[in-house]
């Protein structure tokens, strides 16, 4: 049996004052996956982004990477394998766009001459189309500009395994494609957290619905994204159409407008 690059056992997480975040969370990774973890806010998806990836230790379960318990190795090695663009990262202001996706070899320092760091950091940008930036302030930029920037920086880092949370988020609605695009074309497996229900059909291999805390789907993009599912855990309406004017099927999502907060978590 082929060991799984990643892997999650019965993964629980608990505030300090011992409210439950996360129950009973397993999952398999294997090479080339793109797993989208979805969910209403607050279900749980980036605090499960942090465990998957080393960020957090679980209160529960476990979770081993290439075989290893994660939890055991050491930050350099996992960051060799493993490389987070967060939501909160705040790169320094000041700091070059070029300098800064070159922070993403630090793992790898003394393993390479110095010609060939450069050379993975011009690739990291040229694959982001931030060469014409690269000598830009990190804080010249746009919100979708800081966005690739951080994407180059963990390409840069080289890693097996490449986790998300919310890339898409600073985007307008061509950037968001066009970023997923360019994140599928690179040949690595991918854990990304998304808001943006129609950006996962077309992005991920697999999905993971969590509500509550608790996984509610998991499985193959796009069965795993029934309707019966986005009905009960969002509350909108998911359609399947035929395009009007393409040979394929088209998802749509029903959104009813609603002054009711928490009409978001049914
Ligand atoms: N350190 C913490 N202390 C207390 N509560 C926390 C802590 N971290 C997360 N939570 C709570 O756990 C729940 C899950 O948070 P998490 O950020 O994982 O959700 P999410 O699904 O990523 O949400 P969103 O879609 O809004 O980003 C939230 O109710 C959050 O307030």
């Amino acid at each position: 049996m082929t060991v799984p690059l990643l892997s999650a056992s019965a993964l629980g997480f608990s505030t300090a004052a011992g409210e439950p975040i996360l129950q009973d969370i397993s999952l398999d990774i294997s090479v080339g996956d793109r797993l989208a973890i979805i969910g209403p806010n607050g279900a749980g998806k980036t605090t499960l982004l942090r465990l998957l990836s080393g960020m957090a230790l679980p209160g529960a379960g476990s979770v081993s990477l290439l075989g290893r318990p994660i939890a055991a190795m050491p930050p350099s090695e996992r960051a060799r394998i493993v490389a987070v663009v967060g939501q909160s990262d705040q790169p320094d202001r000041r700091i070059e766009v070029r300098d800064y996706v070159e922070l993403g070899r630090i793992p790898h320092a003394g393993r390479l001459s110095r010609s060939a760091h450069a050379a993975l950091v011009s690739e990291a940008l040229e694959r982001t189309g931030l060469v014409a930036l690269a000598n830009r302030e990190m804080g010249s930029l746009s919100g979708g500009e800081r966005q690739r920037a951080q994407i180059a920086r963990a390409l840069a880092q080289e890693p097996r395994i490449l986790f998300l949370d919310e890339p898409t988020n600073h985007l307008d609605p061509r950037a968001r494609g066009t970023l997923l695009e360019l994140v599928a074309e690179l040949d690595l497996t991918v854990i990304a957290v998304l808001h943006d229900l129609h950006l996962v059909p077309r992005f991920a291999t697999q999905v993971a619905v969590l509500q509550h805390g608790g996984l509610v789907a998991y499985g193959p993009a796009p069965e795993a994204l029934s309707r019966a599912t986005v009905r009960s855990v969002f509350g909108i309406d998911l359609l399947r159409l035929p395009h009007p004017h393409e040979d394929r099927e088209i998802t749509v999502f029903d959104i009813p407008l609603t002054t009711d907060i928490g009409a978001n978590h049914p």
